[in-house]
């Protein structure tokens, strides 16, 4: 004799699915410090692309809210007190009332303070996630002023689409950006970016040369490398002055066969190399971490 068929109990909560987002790593192809403002903010001016690698946010809005750590650099990160994942929910939740917030998990991929904005991404997912999960529109202007109240980099992040950067952050002009390979290389040195901004020395007030003419667009790689010529890294001399070790990694990435270009991302210590194609950075790629297997080293795609 069988046993009596159960039906399933039946549940007051609708099952949701987990959501996930990714979160790409932001490069400043070039960057401008025009200035620094009584707020001691500097006036920025920055094309930034968008990366194929990043980290990875899931979340489960039925889960207790709160944030779990995974992945290669889970190590290198604490949950609380300073961790961008849960400061931009509470910007979002002071904004939003009756916002619901369940539970993040951070697959951390990047490594931290290192130019390339991984915290900033993660924080810009985040409020992708509890947009998506709280049927707010992407383009509310709640998620924008969070952004902002989070960190300098996260609305560009939100963005998440080559742009040109200005002010301290919050004003971006959407530019279509033909496609590079390229190569990140970070040699695990973390530099501080208020750090970074303070040894360049600039007075409240002060002010420097403009930046170049924006261009309407760029039809070509050879087009972005000749403006890219004239937008350097502001940012570069004073990291490197402040490690000077840092020039063994633009030295390696110069080293690489087929790169077009060799500069610093943001406050450091990420560098980067730009090539006609994926290939090519892979190939550089191999090159590097034969010889510094002590480096992170990412092949990817920019633009
Ligand atoms: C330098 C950049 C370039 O994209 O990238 P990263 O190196 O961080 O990736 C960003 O401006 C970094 O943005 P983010 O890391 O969000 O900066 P915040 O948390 O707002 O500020 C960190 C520190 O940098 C200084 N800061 C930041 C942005 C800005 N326009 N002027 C500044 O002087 C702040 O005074 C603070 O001491
Ligand atoms: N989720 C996060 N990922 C990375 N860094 C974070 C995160 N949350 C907080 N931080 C802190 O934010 C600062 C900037 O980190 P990050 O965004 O990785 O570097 P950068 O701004 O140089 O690109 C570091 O002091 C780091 O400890």
């Amino acid at each position: 004799m069988h046993p009596p068929e159960t039906a399933a109990l039946p549940s007051t909560r609708r099952p949701v699915a987990p959501l996930l987002e990714r979160a790409p790593a932001k490069v400043n192809l070039g960057l401008r410090v025009l200035g620094r403002r009584a707020d001691g903010y500097h006036e920025l001016w920055s094309l930034v692309a968008f990366a194929g690698a990043g980290d990875r946010l899931t979340y489960d809005p039925a889960g207790a809210p709160g944030l779990g750590l995974a992945g290669p650099g889970a190590a290198t990160l604490a949950v609380e007190p300073d961790n961008l994942v849960l400061k931009a929910a509470r910007e979002l939740a002071g904004r939003v009332s009756g916002l619901e917030v369940g539970r993040f998990t951070l697959d951390k991929r990047l490594p931290v303070s290192s130019g390339i904005g991984g915290g900033s991404a993660d924080a810009a997912a985040v409020l992708r996630l509890l947009a998506r999960a709280n049927g707010l529109a992407q383009d509310d202007a709640r998620l924008f002023e969070a952004a902002l109240a989070t960190g300098s980099d996260v609305p560009a992040c939100l963005h998440g689409r080559s742009c040109l950067m200005a002010g301290r952050g919050e004003s971006l002009t959407p530019l279509r950006l033909p496609r590079f390979g390229a190569l990140l290389v970070n040699p695990r040195i973390p530099v501080a970016t208020g750090a970074v901004f303070r040894a360049l020395g600039l007075a409240a007030g002060e002010t420097r040369a403009p930046p170049p003419a924006m261009p309407d667009g760029f039809a070509t790689r050879a087009e972005v490398l000749a403006f890219l010529a004239d937008l350097p890294n502001d940012l570069e001399p004073p990291a490197r002055r402040l490690e000077p070790s840092l020039q063994e990694v633009a030295e390696r990435l110069a080293g690489t066969p087929a790169v077009r270009l060799v500069r610093m991302s943001g406050s450091g210590a990420t560098f980067f190399g730009l090539y006609d194609d994926c290939r090519a950075a892979a190939r550089a790629a191999k090159q590097i971490a034969a010889a510094r297997p002590d480096w992170w080293v990412k092949p990817t795609v920019l633009g």
